[in-house]
């Protein structure tokens, strides 16, 4: 009898107590709750550039999948790079299921080069007091997400952190991963 090889999950719930054992200089941005385009924009200075790569249906990788519990193969995916002054400081992939994205949310969604997190965390929408489940990773060539994003940034390091974030809008799920580039130390 074929097992099915158990995919391999570099994730890891950040109260798991995992944080501790990323490099100090990431820890603040792999824990941080609040938006990360905020955040960004406030060490910077000024506003962020979002360079999208690609925003449409495509199929989830393994490990989103397994994420979903293989309930939804295909949806709507957001790529994109936070840059300031050209250089970029954030690679984010966004997964937005069909459903997440129907109804009222769909214009809420209708981003352009906005940032997502001017609609996830616009002061005009509640949010919910749960605090949404973060994992982080160290990724590498063999992780799943680093070989999904090296597809679309050729400049990714071999190894970097990165966390992924599951949010609500209007009680329905997208979940984010943010995979954290060197330029980003810098401020
Ligand atoms: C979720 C946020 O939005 C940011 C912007 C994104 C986009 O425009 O696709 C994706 C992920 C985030 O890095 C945030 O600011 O916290």
């Amino acid at each position: 009898m074929v097992h099915r090889r158990r995919l391999r999950s570099a994730w890891n719930r950040v109260d798991s107590g995992e944080l501790h054992q990323a490099p100090r200089q990431w820890q603040p941005w792999l824990s941080d709750t609040g938006s990360l385009t905020q955040k960004i924009e406030c060490a910077i200075g000024q506003k962020l550039e979002v360079l999208v790569l690609r925003d449409c249906r495509q199929n989830l990788n393994s490990d989103e999948s397994r994420y979903f519990h293989f309930k939804i193969s295909r949806c709507r995916i957001r790529e994109v790079l936070l840059c300031t002054n050209g250089v970029p400081l954030v690679m984010a992939r966004s997964i937005i299921p069909t459903t997440s994205s129907s109804g009222s949310n769909q214009e809420i969604l209708r981003l352009g080069k906005r940032p997502l997190g001017a609609a996830l965390f616009a002061k005009t929408r509640m949010r919910s007091k749960k605090k949404s489940p973060r994992e982080i990773a160290r990724l590498d060539k063999q992780s799943t997400l680093w070989k999904t994003c090296f597809q679309q940034y050729a400049d990714l390091p071999s190894v970097s952190w990165a966390r992924r974030t599951l949010y609500r809008l209007k009680g329905r799920p997208l979940l984010v991963s943010e995979v954290f580039l060197p330029a980003l130390l810098h401020y």
